[in-house]
């Protein structure tokens, strides 16, 4: 649906895209996370055509977005709907008119855009605030508005730039809810733009993490967590180590389809040892529970717990050398 090959992009002598390669398929709910100034929103504006972009591919839709005429790139651009923080409402416009505008724009005939325009308000759940103005809706109304008006022209993607950002923990909760059902009722694709992991982690499928302009790291939801790369612990500020000097620790992730509970407690009972809990944390990514927890060994029983582990394939690391990643069945072997 989105193929990204080496895209570059400079404005005057700053290189602001340095080399993107991502690609994004239909059906997804894409996070593209990384600090404030990494280059997310450019590459944002530059899959909906807002930017040009000076070397690489950026295909959307089938087509390269660089080979379009303006009237084409027009065309193109009814494909990919877009909400944004400010929510961008016409204050003067009532709720219904503000939807209705990409179609009148496009000169719909006035029943059609009727009729569309009444869905969507009720697909958004803000179907009796038709006639209010914007300045009368709270700002999660107000992203139901915009959010109807995205979706106006029947788009094949949405482009959400920071659209949870102004709102308080419960209304964002309730929009990115929203967000997941125009995704499956729909099968929209969508790209969420944000700096707030727990966006990530409640509504996307898969994500990159952009730094200084570059992808640093990529995949689905759940390897990204596995992994627990440097760039993901830079980004979320945990660069720091916790000094487990205790033995030797080593840390087990947890996924829901293990019973974290009984890991512990068989590996107790079969290896015939004890040991200490003494770190961990468990998250809800999606529909899915991931955690980890970290054990502290004597050095007599790690050889013995490894073994054990590797034979269940239960991912760990070893927080001494930091280097093994030890994967299920392999594939989520990765140096760090
Ligand atoms: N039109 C422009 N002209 C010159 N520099 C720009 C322009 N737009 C963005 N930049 C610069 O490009 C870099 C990336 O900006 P961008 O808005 O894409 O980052 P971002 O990751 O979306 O940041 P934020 O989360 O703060 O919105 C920044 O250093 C910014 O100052």
């Amino acid at each position: 649906m989105i193929i990204v090959k080496d895209l570059k992009k400079r404005y005057n002598d700053f290189a602001v895209l340095h080399g993107i390669n991502l690609n994004i398929s239909k059906g997804d709910i894409y996070g593209l996370v990384g600090r404030s100034g990494a280059g997310k929103s450019t590459l944002l504006r530059c899959i909906n055509g807002l930017e040009s972009y000076d070397e690489g591919k950026l295909i959307v839709n089938g087509m390269e977005m660089s080979s379009y005429n303006r009237e084409g790139l027009r065309e193109a651009r009814k494909e990919i709907g877009m909400i944004f923080q400010n929510f961008s409402l016409l204050e003067r416009k009532t709720v219904y008119d503000n939807v209705a505008l990409p179609m009148v724009c496009w000169k719909y005939p006035n029943s059609e855009i009727d009729k569309r325009v009444n869905e969507l308000l009720e697909l958004v759940g803000i179907l009796d605030k038709r006639n209010k103005r914007p300045r009368n809706l709270s700002g999660g109304q107000k992203q139901r508005v915009a959010i109807a008006r995205a979706l106006a022209l029947n788009p094949k993607i949405l482009l959400c730039d920071e659209a949870t950002s102004a709102l308080d923990p419960k209304t964002t909760k309730s929009i990115l809810a929203l967000l997941r059902e125009i995704n499956e009722k729909l099968g929209i694709t969508i790209i969420i733009v944000t700096h707030q992991i727990e966006v990530v982690k409640q509504i996307c499928n898969k994500a990159c993490i952009l730094e200084n302009g570059k992808i640093v790291e990529e995949g689905s939801v759940e390897e990204i967590f596995f992994r627990q790369s440097p760039a993901m612990k830079r980004f979320l500020g945990e660069e720091e180590e916790i000094n487990y000097s205790i033995g030797k620790s080593i840390q087990i992730f947890i996924s829901e389809d293990l019973n974290n509970n009984a890991i512990f407690t068989q590996m107790a009972l079969d290896l015939n040892i004890t040991f200490s809990i003494v770190g961990g944390r468990m998250e809800r990514y999606g529909n899915k529970n991931l955690g980890f927890f970290v054990i502290s060994l004597k050095d007599d029983q790690y050889p013995r717990v490894i073994k054990y582990l590797d034979s269940k394939s239960i991912v760990w690391r070893d927080m001494m050398t930091n280097i093994d990643f030890i994967g299920k069945k392999g594939e989520l072997k990765c140096e760090i």
